[in-house]
């Protein structure tokens, strides 16, 4: 059964159209990973996709009771406020001492119970993060671009993770990333983003694809050529994304 159908959806933030004409499917146990310059809605269609922002067109299905672990971009969490990272996985729902411990230790973060979450590495956060949100048991694990910050056999190691928690609670997996490397060899498809989807499908196709070489280039490789926007083709729509470089 499908997790989550998405329909022609249109976003609006104010007067910024951040997407349009989107529509996907995710399937259970699958890994689909988002690609996408900067401001071009991938963010945005995660928070969609859960429901925290709404469609001004088009609509969601979620399947019904659909546990959903996010895991954000970024933790707003004033620094001044004391929050341990045990009380932090008490938070939306209790757990036990037994469970906080055991997601801890799979995240490979065990023993940090009575840290404070300011005082935690980017390393560390982010799998607290996650920690917490394996805590809901999800069926669904989606991650907002989770590695930032991380360096590189850090950000490989996360993503073990992420792959190792798919094949031992099957859950599916849909996550924004900035590190091609890393997409096309964990992912079983790819979304290349634009405000709408350029083109989708395995990492392979994907790669060959003319949109997706248009965003990213097809000689510098690796993270820089991320940013380097070649993006020639018509959209027949007006839009605000930065078509050109963003660096
Ligand atoms: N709360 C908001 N209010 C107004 N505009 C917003 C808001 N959130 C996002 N936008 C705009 O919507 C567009 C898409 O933003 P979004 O954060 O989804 O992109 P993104 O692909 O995740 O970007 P990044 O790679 O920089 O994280 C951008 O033009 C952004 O400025």
């Amino acid at each position: 059964m499908t997790l989550i159908h998405a329909e022609n959806l249109e976003v609006r933030h104010g007067g910024t159209l951040a997407l349009h004409d989107v529509s996907l499917d995710l399937e259970p146990g699958e890994i689909v990973t988002i690609v996408g310059p900067n401001g071009s809605g991938k963010s945005t269609l995660l928070r969609a996709l859960i429901g925290a922002v709404a469609p001004s067109r088009g609509f969601v299905k979620r399947a019904p009771g659909l546990k959903i672990g996010y895991v954000p971009q970024k933790l707003h969490i004033d620094p001044t406020l004391p929050m341990s990272v045990r009380r932090f996985l008490d938070l939306p729902n209790r757990v036990s001492d037994a469970e906080a411990e055991q997601a801890l230790a799979w995240t490979g973060v065990q023993g940090l119970e009575k840290r404070q979450i300011a005082a935690l590495s980017g390393g560390q956060l982010q799998r607290v993060l996650l920690a917490r949100a394996l805590l809901s048991g999800p069926q669904v694990l989606m991650l907002d671009e989770a590695t930032q910050g991380l360096d590189q056999p850090a950000s490989a190691a996360f993503y073990q993770l992420i792959e190792d928690m798919r094949n031992t609670i099957g859950c599916a997996v849909l996550m924004v990333s900035h590190e091609l490397h890393v997409v096309m060899s964990a992912s079983d498809r790819v979304i290349c983003l634009n405000g709408h989807i350029c083109c989708e499908g395995t990492p392979e196709v994907v790669e060959a694809a003319p949109a997706y070489r248009e965003l990213f280039g097809t000689g510098t490789g690796g993270a820089l050529a991320l940013y380097r926007h070649e993006h020639n083709h018509d959209h027949d729509h007006a839009h605000d994304h930065a078509h050109e470089a963003a660096e």
